[in-house]
């Protein structure tokens, strides 16, 4: 791998501005990159359930105020019809879940049938490479808000998840940097062909080269990668979700696929009985929690912006219109509405807590970490009595960092096979221990 990686590292400044997106609208595949301070993360979302369960927040408001009854209660043959849709959206999501999920047992299989090899290396690629990987950190140090997370992780691991980051964080930028209104369908189409180059071990530039590494050893699949690019697709043209099932899909699209980058990375807990795909869900349950709660944080920054990243039909449940969210008055209504936004925010990030258990112990940290930290938007939004208009919803330093002890007593529970006695585990199919267990080979190669 380092042989072929050798000739197409090239230095990339990430100091500079405007390079990365500049090369990308171009098609220039020589220019280096650039990452500049971004504003809080707006989070746009669109699509549809993974598990009808979310679908099942009482939607109704707690005080009626004359509105229109739960759409639930109306269940018509267009409602049917677009259940019948939500179910196709959440089958495809879930192909991707089984997707990796076999990617990681047939990696598995592999790595434990033969004695892998060390990478042929030739003189210098490797210091390449870990230069590489050095600026992929210093970018994951200087964005990322829980940076320190990673230093928990093996030294392999840590330097897979910030090639992840900066993948994520150059896509993102695509759509959400300085440049971002000169971004057109073509440029994420170049940018989706370079990945596909990465993947196949030919790499465009430094950071690039750090990912093709990590890919080619680690059991992560293209899929997310490419719906992460489908997701800033949809965020140029999608102008509103009409509803949860396309807010959801949107989530999975540009956060639900970090999750699932980011497993087969973090490795499991060794004594883990717990199935590839149940952690895969957990994985993009967090993803789409941290996006929605992203979302209700930013409704107000967004909304000056001219985007609303809300459900339409459940806006209009709640007697709620565009205008009033450009207003950007509190109101009961508001209040009501937001109330069952922030429950089904949570219900993902209950969806996601068992599997962070069955992460590996040094990942685990920073998985709590992280959704501890995402949670306390939530709470911020309600102790701002739901003005995320023009209440910024964020925990002080001191909540912020009092979460990290709590993220450190939680990374101790042990795995579910630990904690449940044998008949409660029904719902954990099979023993795929080390499915995401790094190749040994790992540790040479750096
Ligand atoms: C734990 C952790 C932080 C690991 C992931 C590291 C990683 C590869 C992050 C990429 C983030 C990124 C730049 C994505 C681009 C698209 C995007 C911006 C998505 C939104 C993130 C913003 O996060 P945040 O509010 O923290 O913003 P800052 O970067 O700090 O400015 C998203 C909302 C996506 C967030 C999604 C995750 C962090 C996925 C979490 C899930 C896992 C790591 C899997 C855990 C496994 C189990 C079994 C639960």
């Amino acid at each position: 791998m380092a042989l072929m990686l050798l000739p197409a590292i090239a230095p990339v400044d990430i100091s500079v501005g405007l390079g990365f997106t500049e090369a990308v609208r171009q098609g220039d595949r020589s220019q280096g990159k650039v990452f500049t301070p971004r504003r809080r993360r707006r989070w746009s979302l669109q699509s549809l359930y993974a598990d009808s369960k979310y679908a099942c927040v009482e939607f109704e408001p707690e005080n009626t105020m004359g509105l229109p009854p739960p759409l639930s209660s109306l269940v018509t043959s267009a409602a049917a019809a677009a259940a019948e849709a939500a179910v196709s959206l959440e089958q495809k999501v879930y192909d991707v879940i089984l997707k990796q999920s076999s990617l990681v047992k047939k990696k598995l299989a592999l790595t434990t049938a033969l004695d892998v090899k060390p990478d042929l290396a030739i003189p210098g690629s490797l210091s390449l490479l870990k230069e590489a990987y050095d600026t992929c950190g210093e970018v994951y140090m200087k964005f990322s808000c829980i940076f320190v997370g990673t230093l928990l992780l093996t030294p392999e691991r840590r330097r897979a998840i910030w090639a992840i980051y900066v993948w994520c964080r150059r896509t993102d930028e695509l759509v959400d940097g300085p440049n971002a209104s000169h971004i057109t369908p073509t440029a994420l189409d170049r940018w989706e062909s370079r990945l596909e180059d990465v993947f196949a071990g030919c790499p465009y530039d430094m950071l690039d080269a750090a990912l093709s590494d990590t890919v080619s050893k680690y059991p992560v699949d293209i899929q997310p990668f490419r719906d992460m690019i489908e997701g800033m697709r949809i965020d140029l043209n999608m102008p509103r979700y009409q509803n949860f099932d396309e807010l959801y899909l949107y989530c999975y699209y540009v956060a639900g696929t970090v999750g699932l980058m980011s497993v087969p990375v973090m490795g499991s807990a060794p004594e883990s009985k717990a199935t590839a795909e149940s952690v895969y869900r957990a994985a993009l349950a967090l993803g789409i929690a941290n996006q929605l709660t992203n979302i209700h944080g930013d409704v107000g920054e967004d909304a000056r912006r001219g985007r609303i990243y809300l459900p339409q039909d459940e806006l209009a449940r709640f007697g709620l219109s565009d205008d009033e969210i450009f207003d950007g008055k509190v109101t009961d209504k508001w209040r009501s509405f937001m109330k069952n936004q922030i429950k089904r925010a949570r219900m993902f990030f209950r969806a996601a807590e068992d599997g962070v258990s069955e992460l590996n112990q040094a990942s685990r940290w920073l998985v709590w970490a992280s959704l501890l930290l995402h949670q306390q938007i939530l709470d911020e939004i309600e102790a701002n009595d739901y003005n995320n208009f023009t209440k910024r919803a964020s925990a002080s330093k001191a909540k912020k960092l009092m979460a990290l002890p709590v993220a450190l007593g939680r990374s101790l529970v042990t795995p579910s096979s630990l904690r449940q006695s044998s008949s409660a585990k029904t719902r954990l199919e099979g023993n795929l221990c080390h499915w995401i267990e790094p190749p040994t080979s790992e540790k040479k190669m750096l």
